[in-house]
């Protein structure tokens, strides 16, 4: 909802709070400096260099947990309202992974009331960063399965490591579970519909060079590069001034956004049911132990 009301209003708030900025002076140049420093959270580190980098560092790949999601919303909006910054850089921590998607332990043996705030958490990222007025760029600097590509999806610009064994894609009907409405509606907004479909049905996971020719991604560089390009295509997406770049953004997202915020009540009751089923349950720890086997 708070990623809503950024982007319905947006231009005007930042123009605003732009005023008050010269008004307040000493006071707003105090907060500005304090939203500056870099953060030092666990899990989702914030370093505020030639350009502002989240990244993430939850070993050993990234799973996306309640931790995570919560830190990771936290620290967004965090940036989101601090007027320095107009772009962030979301990459990880580790070569080879970017996210392993969302921590599948979380999904498997626990209570109803664990698996809504859980479901809850994964909504409100990718509220958070589909709804971002900031530029975001996604430095996909390993395999992004399932929730890490989703995370990908939600950036502005895409770009990956150059190597084949790295791997993006939803490939959740390969764990037997089901790619949510608008997990699908964030791939059709970025490869079309024809390429999801296909993709959601086989839970397809593209090698970077095919992730590259379906337009999943949107650039492919060598691992060294990725971060360094994508502080390049910073700079090129924020010459386009903000209100119209924000704007445009809004009117392409709004509609997948206002989707989910208008049933998500009902999504969250739909997650619940379904992870709580002993078949569902069943799969994932199929999927599981089949991870941990294959070293
Ligand atoms: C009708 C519909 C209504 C509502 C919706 C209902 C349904 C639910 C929708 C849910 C949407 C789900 C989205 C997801 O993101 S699910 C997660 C999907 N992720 C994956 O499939 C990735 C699995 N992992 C891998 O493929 C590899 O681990 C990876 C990332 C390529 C890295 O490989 P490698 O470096 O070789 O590392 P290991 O495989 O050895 O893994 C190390 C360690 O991590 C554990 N692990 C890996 N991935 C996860 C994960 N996603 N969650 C938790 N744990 C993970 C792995 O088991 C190893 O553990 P160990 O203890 O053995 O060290």
């Amino acid at each position: 909802m708070a990623a809503q009301a950024v982007l319905r209003s947006s231009a005007p708030a930042r123009l605003l709070s732009g005023s008050f900025y010269i008004r307040k002076g000493v006071l707003a140049s105090w907060q500005h400096y304090q939203s500056r420093r870099p953060f030092s959270n666990e899990k989702v580190l914030v370093e505020l260099d030639e350009s502002t980098v989240m990244k993430m560092k939850n070993p050993p790949v990234n799973s996306l947990s309640l931790d995570v999601l919560t830190e990771f919303s936290i620290s967004l909006e965090k940036l989101e309202i601090d007027r320095g910054c107009r772009g962030v850089i979301l990459t990880s921590a580790f070569p080879k992974i970017f996210s392993a998607g969302l921590d599948i332990t979380e999904m498997c043996g626990k209570s109803a009331e664990h698996y809504a705030a859980f479901w809850r958490a994964v909504q409100e990222m990718w509220l958070k960063l589909y709804g971002s007025n900031m530029v975001t760029i996604a430095a996909i600097n390993g395999s992004s399965p399932a929730g890490g590509c989703l995370m990908a999806m939600c950036c502005d610009y895409r770009i990956m490591a150059d190597n084949p064994k790295f791997a993006i894609g939803l490939n959740e009907t390969q764990l037997g579970i089901v790619a949510p409405f608008w997990f699908k509606e964030t791939m059709v907004n970025t490869v079309g519909n024809r390429v999801t479909e296909q993709s959601l049905q086989l839970g397809q996971m593209y090698p970077a060079p095919d992730a590259l020719k379906i337009g999943l991604v949107d650039k492919l560089v060598t691992e060294e590069k990725v971060q360094s390009t994508a502080v390049a295509a910073m700079s090129q997406w924020l010459a386009v001034p903000d209100h119209a770049r924000q704007i445009t953004k809004s009117i392409m997202r709004k509609p997948t956004i206002d989707n989910l915020v208008k049933h998500r009540e009902a999504d969250i009751n739909n997650f619940v049911s379904f992870i709580t089923k002993d078949s569902i349950q069943k799969s994932l720890q199929v999927y599981m132990d089949r991870l941990k086997q294959k070293k």
